[in-house]
């Protein structure tokens, strides 16, 4: 029987990514706000395809160490359900936004060794939900959606107290067996569903989803 993994496909840049993505069985759509991005959209136009999500699917938008000025037109001119956290946001910082913007809010945290775990139960104390990401590797990486995994040893049979995504280097090949071995229930895809850098394609999408919740899980 299928498991009920819930999937977030983000980075979606065309209006056209929306509908294939929803019909792919995505959970939630992400819109990357950062222009060094190849996923970066613009104002107006994600706020045109946030306008074509149907209910029950949760649009999240994706910054890094945005200012107040930089969320409040974001907020204003997009409808939006959950707002990521993808930089180095201090606890303070997430509980300030998650006050002044009454939405949601999920913090993305690196993890490349034991190390970093620590940051996972301070940010589970102001934040709705986690994202655990790669850790970026190289002085220019992105601060995500680089394709990049980590030991998903290191967060096997730890949980937290809010639910938390597992990202980084995910693709159809091996979502399957990082869901098996961290138990993860959510889990979020940029690159891995992408024909080039910024461009999502349908049928990797559909793939995606398929072997997400193709998996047996031991745990919750
Ligand atoms: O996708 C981006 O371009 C991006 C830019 C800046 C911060 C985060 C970004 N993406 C997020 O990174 C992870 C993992 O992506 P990938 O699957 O390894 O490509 C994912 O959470 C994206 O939401």
């Amino acid at each position: 029987m299928p498991s009920d993994v819930k999937v977030k496909i983000c980075g979606l840049t065309q209006s056209s990514d929306v509908p294939a993505a929803i019909l792919a069985g995505a959970h939630y759509v992400g819109f990357v706000f950062y222009p060094r991005s190849p996923r970066n959209v613009t104002l107006p136009d994600a706020a045109f395809m946030a306008q074509s999500v149907p209910a029950g699917i949760c649009r999240v938008a994706l910054t890094v160490d945005a200012t107040d000025a930089e969320l409040d037109r974001l907020v204003a001119t997009v409808p939006l359900d959950m707002l990521q956290l993808h930089g180095r946001e201090s606890p303070d910082r997430v509980a300030a936004i998650r006050a002044r913007f009454g939405l949601p809010v999920m913090k993305a945290v690196g993890v490349a060794d034991e190390g970093d775990l620590a940051a996972l139960s301070d940010y589970s104390q102001v934040a709705d939900q986690l994202l655990i990401d790669a850790k970026p590797t190289q002085p220019d990486d992105l601060p995500g959606g680089n394709g990049l995994a980590f030991d998903w040893r290191l967060i096997a049979n730890r949980r937290w107290s809010v639910p938390w995504m597992l990202a980084g280097g995910l693709n159809a090949r091996n979502v399957a067996q990082a869901v098996r071995m961290t138990g993860a229930q959510q889990v979020d895809v940029s690159s891995g569903v992408e024909s080039a850098p910024g461009e999502k394609d349908g049928p990797l999408m559909r793939a995606f989803v398929q072997a997400a919740r193709a998996t047996e899980q031991a745990q919750g």
